[in-house]
């Protein structure tokens, strides 16, 4: 990366910076390969966050589908995490996980989870798991509250035989033609998954990240107190593919510890360590045994550290130095927080990250952990919360006697609650994925770059004024 007319005396972050176009001799954006090449398997540069509402195991199935990771929070207990590890494994690779219910349940709860939105869907099975059928959502929006959904199966949608399509793209043209937007995937009478135009449309575009037996991947965090390596061994027994340590302050000995501990116990999964802004860190870290830095202090969406303490650092130089560090020992950073625009992520890759961390923008979605909610003017949102607010400490530290939890308590640095609109044109996280994509291939193109080693290497990023950064945005009404 290069800066075009002079680098700045004054650290920036992403919306300071814009990228400049060059020539280029890649002649279309399906021609880039957005994979991070950073020893995690991802296809895509995108790892959803380590927080409560934000990666539970259905966003993190839906995201490795797409290529991307997600990391389990290390707030659930060990036993909940190594269920959901496993769950994620057991995922279908190529269909979408179903939303599966009861046919007693009624439509007032399935929409607690699925919106009444075209091209989603619900299964049915009984009790003995006998598949009943299925719905499509769009039938939610008319149906009354209290209806049950096994009362709305006249009519069921026709099933698609897993057996007889060759590919995703054999499903998309078995879908127009049926004239289906959504469809259950049957095999031998079971559910294996389930489909809609868009999402087999998906699995042409898209690379799913597996392991070595073909199953999603899946990243799990642990803190840096108590027994890090006993849990550690519990993640990767239960199959967990990169391991994420992760503190507030990740430039202290506790830290330190904890990865020199963990290099000992050869556990032969990536070490992902943070949260640090500077090359020091960086330095200290992967003499440690980190083999990925999470990279960000301060600037995420939940997070009051700035205005608490005054620490950290505008994001886009914080992952620029620390990514040129990291380069120099062969170790990687993943651009951790404030990322509110695909822009944002192309301009963390330009700076040399190899991934993406994504929180709060992933908390409004469908497949988020939290219930769907809707305000007074009927948007749907989910709930957020910080994972070093209040609620999130009450919660972590609710085990401990009440005065160790009150000092707890003292040092909140997040906010305990936020409401996080679904986009109504994009409500589901890989609409979002979606749109982050296109938005990033296009960038590589504009620098002419077919890989991410290559944006790394051509991006040639110019400093704007906040006129020159609102200029770029669209006007959904006249001036
Ligand atoms: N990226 C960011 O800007 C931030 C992210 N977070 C996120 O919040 C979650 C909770 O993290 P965390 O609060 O570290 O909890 P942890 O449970 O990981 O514990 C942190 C440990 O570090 C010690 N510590 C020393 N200095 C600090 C400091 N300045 N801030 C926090 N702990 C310190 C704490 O001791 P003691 O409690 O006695 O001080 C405690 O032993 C994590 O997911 C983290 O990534 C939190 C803040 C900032
Ligand atoms: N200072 C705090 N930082 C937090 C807290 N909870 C999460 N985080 C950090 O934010 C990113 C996600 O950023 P986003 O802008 O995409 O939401 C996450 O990975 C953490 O590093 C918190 O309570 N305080
Ligand atoms: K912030």
């Amino acid at each position: 990366m290069e800066f075009y007319g002079g680098a700045s005396r004054d650290d920036l972050t992403y919306s300071d910076v814009f990228l400049i176009p060059s020539r280029s001799a890649v002649t279309s954006r399906l021609d880039v390969s957005l994979a991070p090449g950073d020893g995690t398997g991802a296809t895509i540069p995108i790892v959803s966050a380590n927080m409560n509402s934000v990666t539970g195991p259905r966003l993190a199935a839906s995201l490795a589908r797409r290529g991307g990771l997600g990391v389990l929070p290390q707030d659930m207990p060990l036993q909940e995490l190594a269920e959901a590890i496993r769950w994620v494994k057991n995922q279908p690779v190529i269909f979408d996980t179903p939303y599966d219910f009861a046919p007693e349940t009624t439509v007032e709860e399935a929409r607690l989870h699925v919106p009444a939105a075209p091209g989603q869907g619900i299964v049915l099975h009984d009790a003995d798991r006998e598949y009943l059928g299925a719905i499509a959502a769009t039938r939610l929006a008319t149906a009354l509250p209290d209806a049950k959904l096994g009362d709305l199966l006249h009519g069921a949608i026709t099933s698609i035989s897993a057996d007889d399509i060759d590919g995703p793209r054999d499903a998309f043209d078995a879908m127009v033609a049926a004239d289906l937007e959504f469809a259950p995937v049957l095999q031998h009478g079971a559910v294996v998954g389930t489909l809609s135009r868009t999402s087999a449309l998906r699995a042409t575009i898209y690379e799913p990240a597996v392991d070595a037996d073909g199953r999603l991947r899946v990243a799990a965090a642990v803190g840096i107190n108590g027994d890090v390596v006993e849990k550690a061994k519990a993640l990767v027994q239960a199959g967990v593919d990169v391991l994420v340590v992760d503190t507030a302050h990740g430039h202290q000995e506790g830290m330190l510890r904890a990865l020199r501990a963990l290099r000992e116990a050869a556990l032969g999964v990536p070490i992902v360590a943070g949260n640090v802004v500077t090359p020091a860190a960086v330095n200290d870290l992967v003499d440690a045994g980190a083999d990925i830095l999470k990279v960000g202090v301060g600037p995420g969406a939940m997070c009051t550290t700035r205005m608490m303490t005054a620490v950290g650092r505008p994001q886009f130089s914080a992952v620029l130095e620390t990514a040129e560090a990291a380069r120099a020992l062969g170790a990687h950073v993943w651009a951790d927080g404030g990322v509110r625009y695909p822009r944002d992520v192309a301009l963390a890759l330009a700076a040399g990250a190899s991934s993406v961390m994504i929180g709060s923008w992933f908390a409004g979605t469908i497949e988020a952990p939290g219930m769907l909610q809707t305000d007074a003017e009927g948007r749907l949102y989910k709930e957020s919360w910080g994972m070093a607010s209040t609620k999130a400490v009450k919660e972590r530290f609710g085990r401990l006697d009440a005065y160790e939890l009150a000092r707890k308590t003292l040092f909140a640095e997040g906010i305990s609650s936020s409401r996080i609109y679904l986009d109504p044109l994009r409500p589901s996280l890989e609409d979002l994925l979606d749109m982050i994509t296109s938005g990033v291939r296009s960038s590589f193109t504009y620098a002419g770059a077919a890989t991410l080693a290559e944006f790394h290497e051509r991006a040639l990023v110019g400093i704007q004024s906040a006129a020159g950064y609102e200029e770029g945005k669209a006007l959904p009404v006249s001036w």
